[in-house]
């Protein structure tokens, strides 16, 4: 069963669109799904025009309740975001942040709706994001009320084999400790262990770091590893999880990249990010974890500094749309059985 995607160019002031504007240009992408994009035709336009492709002309939608999807080219749903100027490009500003974040209360429309099995976003800009109305921690959480998720949510990070969750996410440096509490890294192993099972790792290998230099080094720079972390690793071993650490956050990451785990549990962003956007920041994956359909994203970002220079490297979005394809099909199986009832 063909899945259905909805596809978001990002930030319309970064190099989201002209990325977009390339993974549409590859034939195997518009065969691989039915996709739903979700933008303002000025938004696009100035993807197409940077990026100096050509692709099939979009089937154009008014609103969801129109939706319908013809072979061999995406439908668009239509924003009206723009006030009929091309994105300013190269910097954070409200208009941007507002054709963003409406495109993706749209696409959660859209899951809600049970119409796409899956969503794909070209990079966002968390600031623009701010300025265009957005008032969670990040979009991920602003998902998770959406689709009225409760508990644990995590980013995944991807990269070739290797995946990492966190314990903490887009929160000041200065709040990370007061967050690592025992059942916070519980859940940040929980919920990686369970989607590798899900992906097919029978038994997955998961490291778990410490917060503090050397993980502590024996309680002399920091307890957090004796008194928090370490006693949430032996329950999770006990439950039967191969959890294991906590390990110093500088080295873990060379177990990993050796081969030694599936995934690494990090207590804050940059723990986890500078290793592994490191390791291959072309090819790196952000799943939204937690969240009944995939949401996948490039881990590179907006790029300000290039946006409109064309020169926008697009394998990391490549792969987050190989990666939501795969997983939708599970939901797009399921949509077509209800249907069939
Ligand atoms: N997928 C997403 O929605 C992501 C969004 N972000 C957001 O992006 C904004 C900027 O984040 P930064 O930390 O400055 O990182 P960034 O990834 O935007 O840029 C870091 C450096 O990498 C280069 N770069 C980034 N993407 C590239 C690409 N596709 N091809 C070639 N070079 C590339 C940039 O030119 C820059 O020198 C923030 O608001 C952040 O929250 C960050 C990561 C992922
Ligand atoms: N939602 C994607 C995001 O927040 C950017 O990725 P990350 O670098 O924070 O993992």
């Amino acid at each position: 069963m063909k899945p259905r995607i909805a596809v978001l160019p990002g930030d319309p002031s970064g190099i989201g669109p002209e990325m977009t504007a390339r993974l549409l240009a590859r034939a195997r992408n518009i065969e691989a799904a039915d996709l739903l994009l979700i933008a303002d035709p000025l938004v696009l336009e100035s993807g197409w025009r940077i990026a100096g492709v050509a692709t099939p002309e979009p089937l154009r939608l008014r609103d969801l309740d129109a939706l319908r999807f013809e072979a061999g080219r995406p439908s668009l749903l239509v924003q009206d975001t723009m006030g009929g100027r091309a994105p300013v490009l190269g910097e954070s500003n409200a208009h941007s942040g507002k054709a963003s974040f409406e495109a993706m209360q749209l696409a959660t429309e859209a899951v809600r709706r049970g119409l796409v099995d899956g969503i794909v976003f070209a990079p966002l800009n968390k600031h623009s994001l701010r300025l265009g109305g957005l008032q969670h921690e990040d979009e991920l959480r602003y998902m998770q009320e959406r689709f009225d998720v409760p508990g644990f949510v995590c980013e995944f990070n991807i990269t070739g084999e290797l995946w990492t969750s966190r314990v903490t996410s887009h929160v000041p440096l200065k709040d990370v400790a007061a967050l690592i509490t025992g059942d916070a890294v519980q859940d940040a192993v929980r919920i990686i262990h369970g989607t590798l099972v899900r992906a097919g790792v029978e038994a997955p290998r998961i490291a778990v770091s410490g917060l503090n230099p050397h993980a502590g080094d024996g309680g002399s720079i920091g307890s957090e590893e004796i008194e928090v972390i370490a006693p949430a690793v032996r329950t999770l071993q006990a439950q039967g999880i191969d959890a294991r650490g906590p390990y110093s956050p500088d080295t873990v990451f060379i177990g990993a990249r050796r081969g030694d785990f599936d995934a690494v549990v990090s207590m804050y962003h940059d723990q986890g990010q500078i290793a592994m956007k490191l390791m291959g920041f072309e090819q790196g994956v952000t799943l939204h974890g937690g969240l009944p359909v995939p949401v996948a994203t490039s881990a590179s970002g907006s790029a300000f500094d290039i946006a409109g220079q064309g020169v926008a490297k697009i394998e990391g979005l490549q792969h987050a749309f190989d990666l939501c394809v795969r997983m939708a099909r599970e939901t797009a199986g399921a949509r077509a059985a209800q249907a069939a009832g």
